[in-house]
């Protein structure tokens, strides 16, 4: 028997071993980091990709914390949550909400202090908040590209820096945007959340390398259109509500997708992610490489936008 394991069956049961390990790394490399029982922070959980983030994080046992400026909308979002969580290997836990508006900075402070009651850490910072706009510049009130700026930015932005030192502290955290493709480049009528999301790319960009040395991730996520309600709650010009679920809106991308991409971005703790189709990823490209022909191509846009308005 000895001779029979030490000649054939010990080399056979390490190397059997050895392959077991070797895949379980390849596999865990493939999947990035775990959020089981992370603490993870969603803003704008209440509706669209934040909704479908809290799916996707619960049912990956992450302890989240909801933020939102409506209570029952958020306690509906908890409500539907175990139903979508199948799998049953994961342990999963009920999160709590947090009420707040991210256009108040008081407010935001507040809700900061709330957030580290939950848990007393926050692991995954997801800012994903956000309003769009639709309008004319030379037709938008002052105080609407103050209010997009409010929420989308300095909302944000506040947020993100209230958080930030317990993270630095810990040597341990990251931090997520949900930016958009128009954080990259700027199309007509859109001057207001275009500015907003490039100011926002511009401030996690400089986050990211100032904040490196704690080990502290930075991921700005910017994706093309997405079926959700943001055009239907865009304000316009004069700060009314918009109200239209415009077409590209409707057939824009599953939001369950977009959130299984978001996580795959925290799991493998990725820089800059661009979810976009061929044509707004060329034009990335084209602003940087060919400005004069991007710009051409952006006023010819305008104005068949602004011709389809007046017929
Ligand atoms: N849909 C799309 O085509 C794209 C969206 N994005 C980005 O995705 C993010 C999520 O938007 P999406 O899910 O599409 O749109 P929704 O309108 O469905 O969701 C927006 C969320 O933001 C919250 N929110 C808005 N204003 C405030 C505020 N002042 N204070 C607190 N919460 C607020 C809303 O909460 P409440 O219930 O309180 O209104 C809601 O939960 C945004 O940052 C957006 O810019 C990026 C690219 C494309
Ligand atoms: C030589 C070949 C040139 C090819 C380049 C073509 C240029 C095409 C322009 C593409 C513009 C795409 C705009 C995409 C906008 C978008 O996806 O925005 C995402 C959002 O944040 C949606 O917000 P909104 O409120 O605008 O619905």
């Amino acid at each position: 028997m000895e001779r029979v394991l030490g000649g054939g069956l010990l080399p056979l049961a390490l190397t059997s071993v050895g392959v077991l390990l070797l895949y379980r790394i390849l596999l865990r490399l493939r999947q990035g980091a775990s959020v089981q029982d992370a603490v993870v922070v969603i803003t704008g959980a209440s509706s669209g990709l934040g909704k479908e983030c809290a799916r996707v994080f619960h049912a990956a046992g992450a302890r989240l914390i909801l933020c939102g400026r409506d209570a029952g909308r958020l306690q509906q979002v908890v409500q539907e949550l175990p139903a979508s969580s199948a799998d049953s290997q994961k342990k999963t836990y009920t999160p709590n909400t947090v009420i707040f508006d991210m256009a108040d900075t008081d407010a935001v402070d507040r809700a900061a202090e709330e957030i580290l009651r939950c848990y007393g850490q926050v692991d995954v910072l997801i800012n994903n908040a956000g309003i769009s706009y639709r309008g004319n510049i030379l037709q938008t009130h002052i105080s609407v590209q103050r209010d997009v700026m409010e929420t989308n930015y300095f909302g944000t932005i506040a947020l993100t820096q209230a958080l930030l030192p317990f993270m630095v502290r810990r040597r341990s955290g990251h931090i997520v945007v949900i930016s958009s493709i128009q954080g990259k480049i700027a199309i007509p009528y859109r001057s207001a959340y275009a500015a907003s999301k490039h100011a926002t790319q511009a401030y996690f960009d400089c986050l990211r390398a100032e904040i490196e040395r704690y080990q502290i991730p930075v991921t700005v996520i910017s994706p093309g259109y997405i079926r959700t309600n943001l055009s239907l709650n865009a304000v316009t010009g004069d700060g009314s509500k918009y109200g239209v679920l415009d077409k590209t809106t409707a057939t824009g991308r599953d939001p369950a997708e977009v959130a299984q991409a978001v996580l795959k971005a925290v799991r493998h703790r990725s820089k800059d992610v661009v979810l976009a189709g061929a044509s707004p990823t060329l034009a990335v490209y084209l602003r940087t490489l060919w400005p004069a022909l991007f710009f051409r191509l952006m006023s010819s846009r305008a104005r068949k936008q602004q011709k389809d308005k007046e017929e």
